[in-house]
């Protein structure tokens, strides 16, 4: 494995981006004392010499031009060579070397190097001169690059580790995470090949709602050399969403600079198992109502601001009526079937803001936040009407009764509950299928 090679940003930067693009352009026959006037004057380090050139107004293409450079200037004056006022055409030297563009900056300074020159001179895509580029201007742009990295990777056993290991291994750059190395488990874990994710940042995978949480472990790790482990849901290259468990740490690098290993555990199926669990804990595996548990929670807390607010809270408990002799006549996984049903109706009804929970057997509650009991009791009604009125496909017509309460501010829910039931029971003792406010006074 060894020292890998991860492309230098400064190859893909154009010599457009740095070059100069002042400079003189005279003929042959002008003055050198003329030409150094007319550099000073423009802040200009270079003459471009060709004939003509004044007249037509068109750039000189690079072909057969001369050049002369404040440096020439200075030394001929230093030598004693500028008395007279030569033309510049018998001081210019050899013609401008060229290149293009497009080209990139490493290629220029390459060529810069090649030739022992101290300047290009840069032409556009028609052959016409349209800059300089001087040897500091493309020394500076690439050390402004960031500086190719040097990467050891792990050899030997550890090699082994590194392409065999089910975890996604990613090296980044320390300051901005940008990933560098990426080992063949990122393919199943992200959808990318270890050349498609370099180059991208941990950031580039994070989605929008993560980003936040992806800073401060970033911070994190900068103060502290580590963050993790924590979870992150990350964008795979087909845009869904994978949990994972991220560690990162802090390294040297063999050539001294900082970097982070980062491993990544796909954690999607304990991610679903949670939910599953979650969901199991809470919910009804019949009817997939909710059980008691939330409905205690979430009573408890409505309550609450019943108490403190006086806000309006409706209540229902929901009975079917003579369910055992559906149960009797129909058969249990019939009499299963027609409480799934009603739950769906029931559900149907509601609204999201309401909470339905089945409380046991074929008993269901309901509460509704902000809502009176004139507004409850009229709820109750559909609910009675969307069970009663269309039959059940192998139980026939099923009826329910409703106790319907709004609670009193200060009241428990114990409270509550039997003031409902009572409601309940006058229900069914009147004849069943209907709905019936409480009283006030708890029985
Ligand atoms: N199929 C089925 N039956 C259940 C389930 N839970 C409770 N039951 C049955 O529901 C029936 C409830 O009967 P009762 O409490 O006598 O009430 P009822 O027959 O509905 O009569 P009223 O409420 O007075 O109208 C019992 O036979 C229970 O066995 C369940 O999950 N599935």
């Amino acid at each position: 494995m060894g020292t890998s090679e991860t492309d230098d940003p400064g190859k893909q930067t154009a010599v457009r981006q740095v070059m100069a693009r002042g400079w003189v352009r005279c003929t042959p026959e002008t003055p050198l004392s003329t030409v150094a006037a007319a550099m000073e004057e423009r802040g200009a380090e270079v003459a471009v010499v060709a004939e003509a050139a004044g007249e037509t107004g068109a750039d000189p293409g690079p072909a057969g031009m001369g050049f002369v450079s404040t440096e020439t200037i200075l030394g001929m004056v230093a030598a004693g060579r500028g008395a007279g006022d030569p033309e510049v055409g018998t001081v210019a030297t050899r013609p401008l070397p060229c290149v293009a563009a497009d080209d990139t900056v490493e290629h220029a300074r390459h060529r810069l190097e090649a030739l022992g020159a101290a300047r290009l001179g840069v032409t556009g895509r028609d052959g016409s001169l349209v800059g300089l580029v001087d040897r500091r201007s493309l020394e500076r742009a690439a050390a402004a690059l960031p500086p190719p990295p040097a990467v050891t990777l792990p050899e030997g056993e550890l090699a082994t580790l590194y392409t065999m290991a089910p975890l996604a291994i990613l090296l980044t750059r320390f300051e901005d995470g940008c990933i560098l190395e990426a080992n063949p488990a990122t393919r199943a874990l992200l959808g990318y090949g270890p050349e498609e994710v370099t180059g991208l940042g941990l950031a580039d995978l994070t989605p929008a709602e993560a980003q936040a949480e992806e800073a401060l472990q970033h911070r994190r790790l900068r103060t502290h050399g580590r963050c993790g482990p924590y979870e992150l849901e990350l964008l795979r290259a087909n845009g869904e969403q994978v949990p994972v468990l991220v560690n990162g740490v802090r390294v040297e690098a063999s050539d001294g600079e900082p970097r982070a290993w980062y491993l990544l555990q796909d954690i999607a199926e304990r991610k679903a198992l949670e939910r599953e669990l979650a969901h199991r804990a809470t919910h009804d595996p019949l009817t997939g109502a909710f059980n008691r548990i939330p409905f205690e929670e979430r009573i408890d807390a409505e309550m609450e601001r019943v108490a403190r607010y006086a806000t309006a809270l409706g209540f229902l408990v929901i009975d079917i009526d003579h369910f055992k002799a559906i149960n009797d006549t129909h058969g249990h996984d019939v009499g299963d079937r027609v409480l799934v049903e009603v739950a769906r109706r029931l559900r149907d009804i509601i609204r999201g803001s309401d909470l339905l929970a089945r409380w046991g057997g074929e008993e269901f509650v309901v509460l509704l936040p902000e809502t009176d009991l004139f507004g409850a009791l009229e709820l109750g009604e559909r609910l009675r009407e969307a069970i009663a009125d269309r039959s059940f496909e192998e139980a026939g017509t099923i009826t329910v009764s409703i106790g319907v309460a709004q609670a009193v501010p200060g009241e428990s829910v114990r409270r509550l509950f039997s003031r409902a039931d009572a409601a309940l029971y006058r229900a069914k003792a009147e004849g069943r299928n209907r709905v019936l406010p409480a009283d006030l006074v708890a029985p």
